[in-house]
């Protein structure tokens, strides 16, 4: 794209629509919510759950954040113009980490609880996954971003940022990708800039690079439960969730 003004702010305001319209639940519904936790008997109903009913459970739930998050790629402009295998490269390892990306908007950082099947859940709530580390690293990842206090239109091209990575493996057209994750940088800057917080992009490109680690012990802990739990990974786990994790 040239890289006109104009463009910019067009490029920005299409961004931003496109995850106001397909950010699942409105701000204002979770803040509602943020102070209704799960009770001792709700939570040891949780804990009694084996690890391949929770598993089960958490992917139901996550897939449903994907399918959000893959509508909110398609209408990125520059990612629309990818090719269909690009697009499938950029969500197959891009559109997790967008999920604990937006998971920060989901995460009460004053009592450590992320919301969980209609309430907020303490890591406690997730044990019988038998992830404590991968569990751990998720509400580590999302306090990290919550102090940064993005905005919506802030989180909203860090989240395009991160699904259009030029790095990811077997892309066709890698020019192009970068093409397009340029014009998003630009955004993210020129709304940085705007919003008099440019120290904030060297912070998000450290919080990049932890998102790659959480992503790879997400794969990892998804490798390890599908070994010991086949039958429940490959027939009972959501076809997107296989599709893009397995
Ligand atoms: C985009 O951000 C969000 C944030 C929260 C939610 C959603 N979207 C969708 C709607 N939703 C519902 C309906 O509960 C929320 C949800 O799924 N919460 C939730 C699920 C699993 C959790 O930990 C387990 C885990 C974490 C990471 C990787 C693998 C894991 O387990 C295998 C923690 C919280």
């Amino acid at each position: 794209y040239p890289h006109s003004l104009r463009n910019i702010d067009e490029l920005c305001a299409s961004i931003v629509r496109s995850h106001r319209e397909t950010s699942q639940y409105r701000l204002e519904e979770l803040q509602a919510l943020r102070w209704k936790v799960f009770s001792r008997e709700e939570i040891q109903v949780y804990q009694s759950k084996t690890v391949d009913e929770m598993w089960q459970h958490c992917a139901v739930r996550l897939t449903e954040a994907v399918q959000y998050v893959v509508e909110f790629a398609k209408h990125i402009p520059g990612f629309r113009m990818l090719s269909q295998n690009d697009q499938i490269a950029l969500l197959k390892t891009g559109s997790m980490e967008v999920v604990l990306v937006r998971m920060c908007r989901f995460f009460n950082t004053e009592n450590n609880t992320v919301f969980f099947d209609g309430k907020f859940a303490g890591t406690e709530v997730f044990k019988s996954l038998a992830c404590g580390d991968l569990i751990a690293a998720v509400f580590d990842f999302a306090h990290g971003l919550c102090a940064l206090k993005l905005t919506e239109q802030q989180l909203a091209l860090f989240s395009a940022l991160v699904l259009i990575n030029p790095d990811r493996p077997s892309l066709e057209d890698r020019v192009r990708v970068q093409r397009v994750h340029r014009s998003v940088e630009v955004g993210l800057t020129h709304i940085l800039h705007r919003d008099n917080h440019d120290s904030l992009l060297h912070k998000l490109y450290q919080r990049m690079a932890v998102l790659r680690s959480l992503c790879s012990l997400h794969m990892e802990k998804l490798r390890w439960f599908s070994q010991r739990y086949p039958l429940t990974a490959h027939s009972l786990f959501p076809p997107l969730y296989k599709e893009l994790f397995a």
